[in-house]
């Protein structure tokens, strides 16, 4: 283990070792230095091996020599592989860390944007079109070079629904691109008595925007972000169970794993004679355009986010709008639950079913660490046991689509505004409302939380 391995590995113990909010700023600074320093020798060392290929040739029996032992392994793969690893340093900085400290961010970008240039470089030589991470990604013409997908004009949007495909018996209205004030009177209750208005959908507002094109590609997708790049995904069909964990995968790992051939895991169950499930992997709830700035290219901010709500208890807005992507295949599920924020959730792409509960509601939804709304009998039941209370105080214990009745009695009463959100819908939820959401196909959404 070098130096450079043993500080990341002690800043990454200093990191868990506070819930993420907490963490003292100087442990995300030794952190972020530890994983500049690391990349650093990284990239020297694959230059390294550059340097030391033009120094060795000295006679041409040397030169023979040397061109055998390519065969092998190249110097040139070896460049490679160290220079990979040095932008998953780089990821791991802006990941855990957001590369803090003054300075830090621009100078992690600069080393990533270097390193993957000499990759691409190097790359076309062996004509791999995954390498072609640059700046300038443009859409080719898809072949049978299309090394992510594997398949020729593989386009997103045009796979067939995962069942149930729920019936929306409470449809959420729907508005064409509103004014910013006639969604602002919405959201703030500008009309008679006040009260704040509840969600709505908005067409119309990102059809401008490249992804909704660019984002039904995978191929483009990964070349865009760079197949290299480090991402982090949660495994486990939603975030209350128990075998849910989080990970990071290069991007290229994740479109083919997870989105291209679900992985199939084996399961307790299957072990006893059960059936295989698909491990879904989920790259959800991660600003990822603040780690791989050439996506943001591909979006823009609503404006109606800029509004400026109202003072409700509670409610504080964040300083800028936060960012968020949602990329995965069909069948995540983000289980019912709030946000601190009101939300624009953007869909560019794919569909999914959304289920949408008002404030109101809450004592029907059995959040966890709501002892006291549990089934009679069940009281204090291991809320350890069903993911810690304190973590998850803002989600509902209730499966939305196979309630069970019996321990959640109440939910049966609950009323609800349901849909499902399509490529160019852009929903509003409400500060305090409840949302459940299931994708129905490879589905790509950007939230916007303000
Ligand atoms: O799309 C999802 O899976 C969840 C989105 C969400 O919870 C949010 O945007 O706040
Ligand atoms: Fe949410």
């Amino acid at each position: 283990m070098t130096l450079a391995d043993a500080l990341v590995d002690y800043g990454r113990e200093m990191l868990h070792a506070y819930p993420y909010k907490e963490v003292p700023s100087c442990w995300r600074e030794f952190y972020t230095d530890a994983g500049i320093l690391k990349a650093l020798a990284l990239g020297f060392s694959a230059f390294g091996k550059q340097d030391k290929e033009t120094a060795n040739i000295t006679s041409p029996q040397d030169q023979e020599q040397e061109q055998e032992q390519d065969k092998l392994v190249t110097t040139d793969m070896l460049e490679k592989e160290s220079l990979k690893l040095a932008i998953a340093a780089c990821d791991n900085v802006l990941v855990m860390a957001g590369a803090s400290g003054r300075g830090r961010r621009d100078f992690v970008f600069e080393m990533i944007s270097y390193f993957e240039a000499v990759i691409e470089e190097g790359q076309e030589l062996t004509e791999d079109p995954a390498a072609h991470s640059a700046p300038s990604v443009k859409r080719q013409k898809t072949s049978a070079t299309s090394i992510v997908t594997g398949a020729e004009n593989f386009k997103l949007g045009e796979e067939p629904l995962q069942e149930p495909i729920p019936d929306v018996r409470y449809p959420i209205a729907r508005v064409h691109l509103p004014t910013i004030e006639e969604f602002q009177q919405h959201v703030n209750g500008g009309g008679e008595g006040g009260t704040p208005g509840g969600p709505i959908i908005i067409t119309g507002g990102i059809d401008h925007w490249p992804a909704r094109d660019r984002w039904t590609d995978l191929d483009l997708i990964c070349r865009t972000a760079g197949p290299d790049r480090l991402v982090p995904i949660e495994i486990g069909s939603q975030y209350t169970e128990e075998q849910w964990t989080q990970k990071l995968v290069t991007m290229r790992e994740f479109i083919q794993t997870y989105i291209l051939h679900q992985k199939h895991s084996r399961t307790n169950n299957e072990s006893k004679g059960g059936k295989a499930v698909m491990e879904v992997g989920y790259l959800a709830q991660h600003d990822l355009f603040a780690q791989i700035p050439r996506l943001r290219r591909d979006i823009d901010i609503p404006d109606y986010c800029m509004i400026g709500p109202n003072d409700q208890e509670g409610y504080n807005p964040p300083d800028d709008v936060l960012l968020n992507a949602w990329f995965g295949p069909r069948g995540t599920v983000s289980p019912m639950h709030t946000d601190p924020y009101h939300n624009l959730l953007a869909q560019a792409v794919g569909r999914k079913y959304i289920r949408l509960y008002a404030p109101k509601e809450t004592p029907k939804l059995y959040c966890f660490g709501d002892e006291s709304r549990n089934e009679e009998g069940q009281e204090g039941e291991g809320q350890e046991g069903e993911g810690g209370s304190s973590m998850l105080g803002n989600t509902s214990q209730v499966n939305v689509e196979e309630p069970d009745l019996k321990r959640h009695p109440l939910f049966a009463e609950a009323e609800y505004v349901e849909t499902i959100l399509g490529p160019g819908d852009m929903l509003y939820i409400p500060f305090q409302w409840w949302h459940y959401i299931r994708s129905l196909s490879t589905s790509f959404s950007v939230s916007f939380w303000f």
